[in-house]
């Protein structure tokens, strides 16, 4: 390791010896050496002598929120450990001035960032972009979200899984009873922003409990049947070929009578916002158990594939008293991470599996 700037000036403090030129030279060197740690690092692995490799740089172009909740020191920490860079991308200069990357982390909105984004991967094929702008966009309309679900149909013995019925309104609010009814959905009915860009609006949703009431929405949006499924969700967040799910208090049960009794449409409280996490809660394990992995992971699999993403979760919900009849009602592109227990070992792991062979062997 070599001599950081502020060493070599209390060595120079102590010993007045010291000549400057060589105070010069040494932080010359000093300078230089970590120049080169940029590059490369040094690394043991068990049973065998240190060996080179080079760093695995990755560019991210975040929010200051994302950036906040996802690049926490433990994350950064373990990735310096592991040979991984973090390097915030400039927005104000051109992506190829920039890096070299080996990967590239992004999650901003907006045509001209798909733009910028999608030229890059053209021509950077060396570069793995997280994920394509197209296939990140496709989740942000709810009319398509979930369409790889339905399509997929996913039933085995370990369960079902499928999607709520729904129906898209374009516009005109005084035609959504009528819609409704030729449509033949149950109340009460979520009522979803149909653009899921992010923004605070996007996630404004609604319950309504009345026919009448459905006029006071407002278009455009997606109405999609409330499942019951006893106050809890699971949130599976899944990072390449990994898979973690975490259990979350959701919107309580609407009986019949209740539906009967208050029409009206009503605010629901943003369930992400609150992050309640319902692991310790005393629940009702035909309500809480998590979801069978086998299930999970097949589920996933496909869904990597038919989406073309890796850094998605999944929102999905059991059928109140069903045998493991479960709706996945909502996927969100590059969640928050930041919640996952383990995710700093998870994600870099992840990282380091997309560039393979990065193990050299000292040629001199
Ligand atoms: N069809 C449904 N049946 C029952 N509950 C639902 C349904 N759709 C949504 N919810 C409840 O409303 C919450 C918010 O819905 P959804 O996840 O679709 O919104 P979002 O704004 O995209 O959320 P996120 O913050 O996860 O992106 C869910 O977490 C769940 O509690
Ligand atoms: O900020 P949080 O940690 O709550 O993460 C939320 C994330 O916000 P961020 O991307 O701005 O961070 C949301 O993204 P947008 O839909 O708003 O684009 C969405 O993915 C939520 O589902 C995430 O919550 P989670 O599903 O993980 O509970
Ligand atoms: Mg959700
Ligand atoms: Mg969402």
């Amino acid at each position: 390791m070599g001599l950081r700037e502020e060493e070599i000036v209390a060595c120079r403090n102590d010993d007045k010896r010291e000549e400057d030129e060589e105070l010069g030279l040494a932080l010359a060197q000093a300078q230089q050496q970590q120049q080169q740690q940029l590059q490369w690092f040094a690394v043991g692995v068990a049973g065998s002598p240190l060996l080179p490799r080079k760093l695995v740089v990755v560019g991210y172009a975040l929010t200051s929120k994302k950036t906040k909740s996802f690049l926490q020191p433990k994350l950064e920490g373990l990735a310096r450990n592991k040979g991984i860079l973090f390097v915030a991308i400039d927005q104000s200069k051109p992506l190829s001035d920039q890096g070299p990357f080996d990967i590239v982390l992004h999650k901003l909105s907006g045509k001209e960032w798909r733009r910028i984004i999608e030229d890059y991967r053209q021509t950077h094929p060396e570069v793995t972009v997280l994920d394509p702008p197209d296939a990140i966009q496709h989740l942000r309309n709810r009319q398509f979200m979930l369409q790889a679900v339905a399509d997929l149909n996913l039933s085995d013995s370990y369960g079902k899984v499928g999607v709520p019925r729904q129906l898209v309104i374009k516009r005109d609010a005084s035609s959504i009873p009528d819609a409704v009814t030729k449509a033949g959905l149950t109340l009460p009915l979520v009522a979803k922003p149909l653009v899921a860009d992010g923004s605070a609006k996007s996630h404004e949703l609604s319950l309504a409990y009345d026919q009448n009431s459905l006029q006071k929405l407002e278009p455009p949006l997606v109405l999609q049947e409330f499942v019951n499924h006893g106050g809890v969700l699971f949130k599976v967040y899944i990072v390449g070929e990994a898979i973690k799910v975490l259990r979350r208090f959701s919107l309580p049960d609407v009986s019949k009578r209740e539906l009967s009794k208050n029409a009206g449409v009503y605010r629901v409280p943003r369930v992400s916002c609150a992050a309640a996490s319902a692991d310790d809660a005393d629940l009702d394990p035909g309500i809480a158990e998590l979801p069978p992995l086998p299930l999970l992971e097949r589920l996933a699999k496909e869904l990597r594939r038919r989406l073309g993403l890796r850094l998605f979760n999944l929102d999905i919900i059991r059928e109140h008293g069903s045998c493991n009849h479960f709706y996945v009602i909502d996927i969100n592109y590059f969640p928050g991470y930041g919640k996952m227990p383990e995710y700093e070992h998870i994600f870099t792991d992840f990282l380091l599996s997309l560039v393979p062979g990065r193990y050299k062997k000292r040629s001199c």
